[in-house]
């Protein structure tokens, strides 16, 4: 590994813009991905981080601002494919290649030793599918030959746009593990997706964006506790409490008859003791786990219905 000890490793994006046709795609994103970790890269579709994904790489130059792995634009280095390496959708691989012959041809260009092709089938099990032609794969199978591909060289980074794509929830464990496994290593990892709960099981950090713009570079724990808690409660008369709540600027949804309602952003805590001061009895109070479902809704929502559209789509049929 070509870990170095000095405080540039890992990626650093600095000012970052990119437009397409006077659209800022990327607008002035800055941000820092730590080695011995997994960071998820989220937004919605559009956002702007497949662009992004490719300025660091050195396949699409930004307008303004800088990209850096290790301290310096990806191009710099003298082994480029040694520092890191990508995965960045299986629509770019050749169809009547087979899943062999696509690694044979990256581990030739890249001067990597023939033994860790067998080694890399090996590792993302398509050793037995390894004669079958790309278009004979299914698509998690591809996807599984895209991360091959990309670890081949043994990079200190490993950049992947959306790999959790047509993986099925074993896929996805397994990923999980690999991932973990490569990052432990000290290894910077920075995966894309718009999967939200599969990022959720994936990443240590998140980094979110939304129309090109940075919204969130967090830990994910902390991206959990900042959002927001849902207070379900029930009762035969809720009315004096749902009232109280609704002067006080809460957000309330309930049921026509008052008997079930949902409080969103309050502790459990508040709720009971509103209860006893106006003497309203309960039949149920459960507080909901805030997940990076709702954090990341919380967070990219413009108030705009097609935002919500595009983000709930995906996450509904994610695991069809
Ligand atoms: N080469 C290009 N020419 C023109 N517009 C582009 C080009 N590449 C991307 N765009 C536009 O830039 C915006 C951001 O696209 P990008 O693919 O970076 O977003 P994304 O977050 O990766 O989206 P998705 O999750 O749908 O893949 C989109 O509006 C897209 O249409």
């Amino acid at each position: 590994m070509n870990v170095s000890s000095s405080s540039d490793e890992g990626i650093s994006v600095r000012g970052l813009t990119k437009s397409y046709g006077g659209l800022r795609v990327v607008d002035d994103l800055s941000f820092d991905v730590e080695p011995g970790q997994v960071t998820g890269f989220l937004g919605p579709n559009g956002a702007g981080k497949s662009t992004t994904l490719q300025m660091i790489l050195g396949l699409t130059s930004p307008d303004s601002g800088t990209a850096a792995i290790h301290g310096r634009p990806l191009p710099e280095h003298a082994e480029p494919a040694r520092i890191a390496g990508a995965f960045l959708g299986a629509e770019h691989m050749l169809p009547g290649l087979t899943a062999r012959g696509h690694l044979d041809w990256i581990a030739t260009a890249t001067g990597t030793e023939p033994a860790r092709i067998d080694e890399m089938l090996e590792l993302v099990d398509l050793t037995r599918a390894r004669s079958r032609r790309i278009s004979q794969l299914s698509l998690g199978m591809r996807q599984r030959l895209g991360i091959a591909a990309a670890l081949l060289t043994d990079p200190d980074v490993l950049i992947l746009d959306e790999p959790l794509n047509g993986l099925d929830p074993a896929g996805i464990t397994w990923l999980r593990t690999l991932l973990t496994d490569v990052a432990s290593t000290g290894r910077t990892v920075l995966l894309s997706s718009h999967l939200l709960r599969e990022m959720e099981l994936i990443a240590h950090h998140v980094i979110i964006i939304r129309d090109g713009l940075l919204i969130a570079d967090r830990p994910l724990d902390a991206l959990r506790r900042e959002s927001s808690t849902r207070v379900q409660v029930q009762g035969t008369d809720l009315a004096p409490l749902l009232d109280h709540l609704r002067a006080e600027g809460w957000t309330v949804d309930a049921d026509e008859m008052g008997a079930h309602a949902a409080i969103t952003g309050i502790d459990p805590g508040e709720i009971f003791r509103l209860c006893v001061r106006l003497g309203v009895e309960l039949t149920g109070l459960a507080a909901e786990e805030p997940d990076l479902e709702d954090a990341f809704l919380g967070l990219t929502d413009t108030g705009d219905d097609r935002h919500r559209h595009t983000l709930t789509h995906p996450i509904e049929t994610a695991t069809a």
